[in-house]
Order: structure tokens, then sequence, then C-alpha cells
């Protein structure tokens, strides 16, 4: 049976369970539930606090696990990333009060307060700049403001929490970070288990299924080169003959975030009765 570690708090725990959810697997009703087996799919999961689930996987104490980027690299687990999950994108940066420090050698000296101990020294240490680090355990943009520190490093989403806060980020980024499915270090690609390759099947699935749309449309013969050449899908579109023989009938993948786009370019072309439709589920 695949055990598998899930968030049970905080911003990853909701989307996570969504996606598991979405993949055919079972997931928990009441939040207080540690541990839910789904017999059907051979699985079992186990609820944990996200920053401990890299712990469990390093340790091999289960298979998979969801998690952040950012917290993988702070726990120093012997983890690694199986997957990118595409929820819970941010960045990790430093920032300071508006209009006082613009570089990161200016943090020469100061103190800085922030939940990611590990990586952040990691990143001081790799840019040559000594500086005092203070553990906090969240609501680390208050730090300055009450005079525990002179600069923070956090995750960093719309920035509204550093706005309110009278900061701005200075630097280049420490780290781009999103939800990802994590695996021990000691599995190598080519020893995955066949429960693990199921679940990345469906999770990849379920990706696709969000970033595709289906795109029908119908275009006069002569014209189904110069339109597939705008919607080549995944593999190669379907293109059939319609009733008319000078029209025919073209079905793609496209990307949704393009969709408005193509159909004004397929518009353009000579494209005609172009429909949208949402992907329910997919196998690739
Ligand atoms: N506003 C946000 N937008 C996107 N991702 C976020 C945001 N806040 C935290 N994350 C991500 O969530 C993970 C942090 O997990 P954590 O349990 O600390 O979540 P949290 O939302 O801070 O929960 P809590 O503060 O309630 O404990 C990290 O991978 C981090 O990048
Ligand atoms: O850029 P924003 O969209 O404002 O999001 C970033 C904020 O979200 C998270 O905080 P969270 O709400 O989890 O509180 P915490 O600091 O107590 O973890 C993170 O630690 C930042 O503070
Ligand atoms: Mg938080």
């Amino acid at each position: 049976m695949l055990r598998i570690a899930v968030p049970n708090k905080g911003s990853l725990s909701e989307p996570a369970v969504d996606m598991l959810r979405e993949a055919g697997y079972r997931q928990r009703r009441d939040t207080r539930e540690l541990v839910l087996a789904d017999p059907d799919n051979d699985v079992e999961f186990f609820f944990l606090r996200p920053r401990d689930i890299a712990v469990y996987v390093g340790t091999g104490t289960v298979d998979a696990g969801i998690t952040g980027r950012d917290l993988l690299l702070d726990s120093g687990a012997a983890a690694v990333e199986h997957m990118q999950l595409g929820f819970a994108g941010s960045t990790f940066r430093y920032a300071a009060p508006v209009g006082t420090i613009t570089s990161l050698d200016q943090v020469e000296g100061l103190r800085v307060a922030t939940s990611y101990e590990v990586l952040v020294e990691n990143h001081l240490r790799a840019h040559g700049v000594t500086a005092s680090v203070v553990h906090l355990d969240g609501a680390v943009e208050s730090a300055v403001q009450l005079g525990i520190a002179d600069v923070v490093a956090d995750v960093v989403s719309t920035g509204t929490t550093l706005r309110g806060a009278g900061l701005e980020v200075f630097g280049d980024p420490i780290l781009k970070s999103e939800a990802v499915l994590i695996r021990p270090a000691s599995v190598t690609d080519d020893a995955v288990s066949t429960g693990l390759e199921t679940l990345t099947r469906r999770l990849l699935g379920v990706l696709t299924a969000r970033q595709y749309v289906l795109m029908d449309y119908d275009v006069p013969a002569h014209l189904v080169e110069a339109a597939v050449a705008l919607t080549p899908g995944l593999e190669s579109p379907t293109v059939s003959p319609l009733h008319d023989r000078d029209w025919a009938a073209v079905r793609a993948m496209v990307r949704r975030d393009q969709t408005n786009k193509l159909m004004d370019a397929l518009y353009e072309v000579g494209a005609r009765a172009i429909l949208v439709t949402s992907i329910h589920a997919c196998r690739l």
C-alpha cells in the first residue's frame, strides 16, 4: 500500500486535498482525521504538518508527500522533488522598510527574521554576507516594526502582507516555490514503485485537465493547414470531413490561458463555429 503525506493545515492543505480528490482518491471530510485508508486505490494518506512532511519522506517513513519547494529545501531532508503540482506559487524574498535597503550586501551585520532559517543561512553564506538570523514561527513581517530585526526573509505571493507592514522587497528572489510531490532521495527515477507511478500519472491528468481545454472549429478545407498550425494539439489535431466536403472540422487541446487569443487568430484565418469545452479528466 502506497503511503502518502498530505498537509493538514495552511495554504497547501485545501488545494492538495482538492487535487487528490480530483485524481480519484478518497479524502477526509473531517479535518481532525489524521490517517485515511483508500483500499480501492491501495493508498493510505497521512495528514501531517507541511513542515514535517519532508522529514517523514526523507526517512522513508512514507513513500511520497505534498509540500512546498521552500519547505523541502529548508528541511535539509533526504527527499527530492518528484513532480511540480502547479499551486501555492510564491517567491521567497528579502524585504526591508521602504526606501532603506536596495541590495543584499547592505545586509552585512544586520538581523534577518525568518521562518526558513536554513534556506536563509545557506543563501547568505553563498553570497558571502554575514548576518544574524532570527528564527520566528510566522507573522515575520512584524519583526522589523517590533524592533527584533532589520530585514525579513519570507514567502511573498501578492505582496499585500509586505505592503501592509511598510516593507518592500530588495535583491533577487532567493527562490521560486510552488507545491511539489516529493519522494525519498534513496528512490531513484527508475526505481519508482508502480503505486507512485499511478499517482503521478493521475496528478498529471488533473494538471492537464486544468491547464488545457478542448477546442473545436469548422474551417474551409483549403485553410486546414493554416488553422492547425495555430492549434497543433499535444500529439496532432483530429481533422474530420464535414458533410459539405468544402469544410473540415478540427479538434485539438489548447492551453486554457491562450483560448481567446487563439479564437481571434482562428477566426482571422477563416475558422467558424469555434467551441471551447473544459476537460473533466484526462490521462496522457
Ligand atoms: N500566501 C501564500 N501564497 C502561496 N503560497 C504560500 C502562501 N503562504 C504560504 N505559502 C506556501 O505554503 C507553504 C507554507 O506552509 P505553511 O504551513 O507555513 O502554510 P501557511 O499558509 O503559512 O500556514 P500557517 O501559517 O497557517 O501555518 C510554503 O510552501 C509556502 O510557500
Ligand atoms: O504576499 P501575500 O499574498 O501577502 O502572502 C504572503 C504571506 O502569506 C503567508 O503568511 P500566512 O498568512 O501563512 O501567515 P504566517 O506568516 O503566520 O505564516 C506568508 O508567510 C506571507 O506572510
Ligand atoms: Mg504561514
